[in-house]
């Protein structure tokens, strides 16, 4: 049988709101062994369709005077997949019907094909009017988000909540890191200008790049040798707010995948640890390491206790925290679907104990980085600000001379200067 995109999209957005698993994972396990283009292309249809899928349900339900049963929901995601064509304007309309017509006799539902057909037809007529009463329906539906967490941003955000969303439903744009000691940016940049990729050079840091569009990476120049990673501009600013020196011991306590170690160890000649708790993301460092020749020390252990910990203190540490990725919704939709307002609490406190028993691993002297990808202020601000007032030997490393009293960090909202959303904050241990 001849592969069908649409059909194993379908399966993945089924994975994720039936059986409530990770994206990312199983994303992976529906796609190893598809060429690039085919992944891209269930990459574009998955992503797109759950950042939107409050809505696209919300034109079934109107459209469809029989309720689709809950067993039949693949039906249902095909007919979203279906829709998401529509909107996109890549394919003729026609065209988009036919193949979701066809993914669905694949799926087995050939006793759908026609109301399918119908619908899609439906809503190509009716997409207008549709809109209109979208704009009327709750905000849960409008906004795509669960209500805990609109609640959330609403709080936090009184006037910046709606632009929030916004980015959270956009498709994130498209980041990279020049591996410099592979070659100089200049280098970099003519082999990007011969492949024909366009791009748009951060006007403030030399090794960060931005294309105008996604690429599969085996398009970009020399990257299987190492010549560059994929990262957003915001990841991109930990390692450079950690400071690295030659010669320092470091430690990267929440490491895997790697990305932020190996941007330590592009910028400095440091020994660093990398530590995570999960195996098998470590994976993903040693991969990391290897592409790039970078060379760390990978480390399995729970970075709350010690038990992994060679009793020699780091000069700087970065931890980045486990968090609600409340900051990364647009390349990371699933969160919508998955993450649960008690998840924060959770956290919070894993982040506190964590935080702690780092401090205790650090010099004196030495610098510790927060980070997280939230935007949330439970995780955020109110957690530094209460290992503050109760660390008496932690004080604040401004990250900007103006020091804002409200937050002692920098937080990031996802699409200012094209980032993602992060928080960042430097402590110092005073000897
Ligand atoms: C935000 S991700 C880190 C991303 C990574 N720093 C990078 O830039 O590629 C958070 C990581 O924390 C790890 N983690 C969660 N709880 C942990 C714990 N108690 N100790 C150590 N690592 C933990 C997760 O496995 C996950 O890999």
């Amino acid at each position: 049988m001849s592969i069908n995109t649409r059909a194993i999209s379908a399966n993945i957005i089924y994975s994720v709101l039936d059986k409530q698993q990770s994206l990312s994972q199983c994303f992976e396990q529906h796609t190893n062994t598809l060429t690039a283009s085919q992944r891209g292309q269930c990459q574009d249809f998955v992503y797109g369709v759950l950042r939107q899928y409050s809505q696209f349900n919300y034109f079934i339900n109107q459209l469809t005077h029989t309720k689709i049963k809950p067993e039949f929901n693949l039906v249902r995601y095909l007919i979203a997949i279906g829709f998401y064509q529509i909107d996109q304007e890549r394919v003729a309309d026609h065209a988009a019907v036919g193949e979701t017509v066809e993914a669905c006799k694949q799926l087995n539902f050939s006793g759908f094909s026609s109301l399918v057909n119908a619908l899609l037809r439906s809503y190509q007529r009716e997409q207008q009017s549709l809109n209109e009463k979208l704009n009327a329906a709750p905000a849960q539906i409008t906004s795509a988000h669960p209500d805990w967490l609109l609640k959330r941003l609403k709080t936090a955000y009184p006037k910046g909540w709606k632009k929030i969303i916004k980015q959270n439903l956009a498709k994130p744009p498209f980041w990279i890191r020049i591996n410099q000691r592979k070659q100089t940016t200049d280098d970099f940049i003519q082999k990007l200008t011969a492949a024909e990729i366009p791009f748009t050079q951060d006007n403030k840091q030399a090794e960060t790049l931005l294309l105008d569009n996604a690429v599969s990476v085996d398009t970009l120049p020399d990257f299987f040798e190492g010549s560059c990673s994929v990262q957003d501009a915001a990841a991109q600013q930990a390692a450079r707010l950690l400071g690295a020196m030659d010669g320092e011991k470091i430690l990267d306590a929440c490491a895997a995948p790697g990305g932020k170690t190996a941007h330590i160890l592009e910028m400095a000649n440091v020994e660093c640890d990398a530590l995570d708790i999960d195996e098998k993301r470590l994976n993903r460092v040693s991969q990391t390491m290897q592409r790039l020749n970078l060379n760390c020390n990978i480390l399995q252990g729970d970075a709350s206790k010690n038990d992994w910990w060679d009793g020699q203190q780091y000069d700087r540490i970065l931890l980045d925290a486990p968090c609600s990725a409340t900051g990364v919704i647009r390349r990371h939709p699933d969160i919508l679907y998955l993450r649960k307002d008690s998840d924060i609490k959770a956290l919070s406190e894993l982040q506190q104990e964590i935080l702690k028993n780092m401090w205790s691993l650090l010099k004196p002297g030495g610098v510790l980085l927060y980070a997280t990808c939230s935007i949330l202020p439970d995780e955020n601000k109110k957690q530094i600000t209460q290992f503050l007032n109760s660390q008496q030997d932690a004080k604040l490393d401004p990250i900007f001379s103006s020091e804002n009293i409200e937050d002692p960090g920098w937080q990031i909202l996802p699409g200012s200067q094209n980032m993602d959303g992060f928080y960042y904050a430097r402590l110092i241990k005073q000897s």
